[in-house]
């Protein structure tokens, strides 16, 4: 069992009640976490506050030996890491160890991006000035993230943060905190000083609400629900709070009519079953051109089918449980919605026991439908048919999101004319998992604000310092 205590100012700390961390396979329970609020959200800022100085002081070079040191102990114990997260959050083990690469793979590349951050130097329009910009860490920083990938969305916030010289407190998601406390701890076993990194649970909202008011916390950075991002969006105005948000998706996946058939049925597959399509980039409507649509309804049903679901740390499975009852309860409506405007099953469709659901497959799905229109976090893969590119781009472009997107077609020109058109912040063509550390990672429209990843991601945490010299 792991019982956790909360991380303030290089201290574990456990008082008072606790959080029950649920297996969502098995509903056993796998461990508790501390059940703070308002208080200890203030201790971990007054930690991260006092930490700033001397961490921010330090070079880029000597930043980076502390993140490289905590990446190489992830690496080290990443099987134990990965069997905690598939335990609290039920993903299959063999994606919980790929989730564990990803989110060392941004400790690895900000520790080397922390060392290019540059300044600039301006021509003065008269000869005894002299003009410099520099790059400045934005302070303390408070980090809310979701539960469906418990390590990946800390260290795509934490790793840019602590290079650029930035302190971090960090709130994880009740359902999934025990990663984050081991992360936590790895970070202590490589040296970091005390208050760098702060890790709170307890209730969202007192902890949300004592940062958004509180002047230290110079910066948000939340990954989550639309709904949750616009609440703090409204709270930051207080403080006029820098924000970044990665928020909800609902992303289209389109097969062109010349797609290479098998690419696409294997893409489809990898993005909308990975983490039982609990990701924010799961394709969450495709649009199958109108001649290819039996073919690619027969190859994807068939494959569909194949997909295991079973308990996470079970040899074979593809498909892990939904993360609550919520979850379930989403996924049959929507479902049961589609059968009622006259789409048809052709796999699936069924709850299995418990959070499991089978993979699914609907045919003949149409705009008017919730699965065409509303997250749906869940193995439901709804596909509707088109006759244009300019008709698919329209209704794919018909959405208050714009996460990602995705075109299956061999024809460059059309490629390059749809991933212009998109109105989506991430685009794959002919592939289905974009995000890697190294590129910008966000959205378009409700889809959020800022990115996460590239020397993009490590500027949402830097202010930009005009310096007019007289000399
Ligand atoms: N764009 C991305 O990169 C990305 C990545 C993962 C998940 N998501 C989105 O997140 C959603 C699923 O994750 P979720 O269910 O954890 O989202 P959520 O918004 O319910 O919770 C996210 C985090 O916010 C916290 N929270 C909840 N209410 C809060 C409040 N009032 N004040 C402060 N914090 C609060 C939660 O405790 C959790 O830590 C989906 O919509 C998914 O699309 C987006
Ligand atoms: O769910 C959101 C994640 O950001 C998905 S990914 O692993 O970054 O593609």
């Amino acid at each position: 069992m792991n019982h956790w205590s909360l991380f303030i100012n290089g201290e574990w700390i456990s008082e008072g009640e606790k959080i029950e961390v649920i297996n969502p396979s098995t509903r056993e329970i796998v461990g508790t976490v501390p059940k703070a609020g308002s208080k200890e959200a203030e201790q971990a800022v007054n930690s991260a506050y006092e930490a700033f100085p001397a961490w921010s002081s330090l070079t880029a070079g000597e930043r980076s030996e502390f993140i490289m040191k905590w990446h190489d102990l992830i690496n080290e114990h990443k099987e134990e890491i990965a069997r905690l997260m598939t335990a609290e959050q039920g993903k299959p083990l063999k994606e919980a160890m790929g989730e564990v690469a990803y989110a060392n793979s941004f400790l690895s590349w900000y520790a080397e991006e922390g060392k290019r951050i540059y300044g600039e130097m301006i021509p003065a329009s008269v000869p005894n000035k002299r003009l410099f910009v520099q790059k400045q860490a934005v302070g303390v920083i408070a980090a809310i993230t979701p539960w469906n990938f418990p390590a990946a969305m800390i260290t795509r916030k934490i790793a840019p943060a602590l290079a650029a010289g930035c302190t971090a407190v960090i709130k994880p998601a009740e359902q999934t905190p025990l990663t984050a406390f081991m992360l936590a701890k790895l970070a202590e076993e490589a040296g970091f000083p005390p208050g760098i990194i702060n890790v709170v649970t307890g209730d969202p909202k007192e902890i949300g609400e004592a940062w958004m008011r509180d002047e230290r916390v110079t910066k948000v950075t939340f990954t989550g629900s639309t709904e949750v991002g616009k609440l703090l969006m409204k709270q930051a105005a207080d403080t006029v709070k820098k924000l970044s948000l990665e928020l909800g998706g609902h992303a289209p996946f389109i097969v062109m009519n010349d797609a290479n058939l098998d690419l696409a049925v294997e893409g489809a597959i990898a993005s909308k079953f990975r983490n039982a399509g609990q990701t924010c980039v799961c394709a969450n409507r495709i649009y199958v051109h109108e001649d290819i649509k039996e073919d690619f309804l027969h190859t994807f049903s068939e494959k569909v089918k194949a997909l295991a679901v079973g308990d996470g740390l079970k040899d074979g499975s593809d498909i892990g449980p939904l993360i609550n009852e919520q979850a379930i309860l989403k996924v049959k409506a929507q479902v049961q919605d589609a059968q009622e405007k006259g789409a048809n099953v052709l796999t699936g469709g069924k709850e299995v026991s418990g959070l499991f659901y089978e993979p699914t497959v609907i045919a003949d799905a149409t705009d008017d439908m919730l699965c065409m229109k509303e997250e749906t976090f869940g193995p439901v893969a709804p596909v509707a048919t088109f006759k244009t590119m300019e008709e698919v781009i329209g209704r794919a472009n018909h959405s208050r999101y714009g996460l990602a997107a995705y075109v299956y077609t061999q024809n460059l020109s059309q490629a390059i004319k749809m991933s212009e058109a998109l109105q989506y912040g991430i685009v794959g063509v002919n592939g289905a998992l974009p995000a890697v550390a190294q590129a910008p990672f966000g959205g378009f429209k409700e889809s959020g604000l800022g990115r996460e990843g590239g020397h993009h991601g490590i500027e949402e945490f830097l202010e930009t310092k005009y310096i007019s010299m007289g000399i």
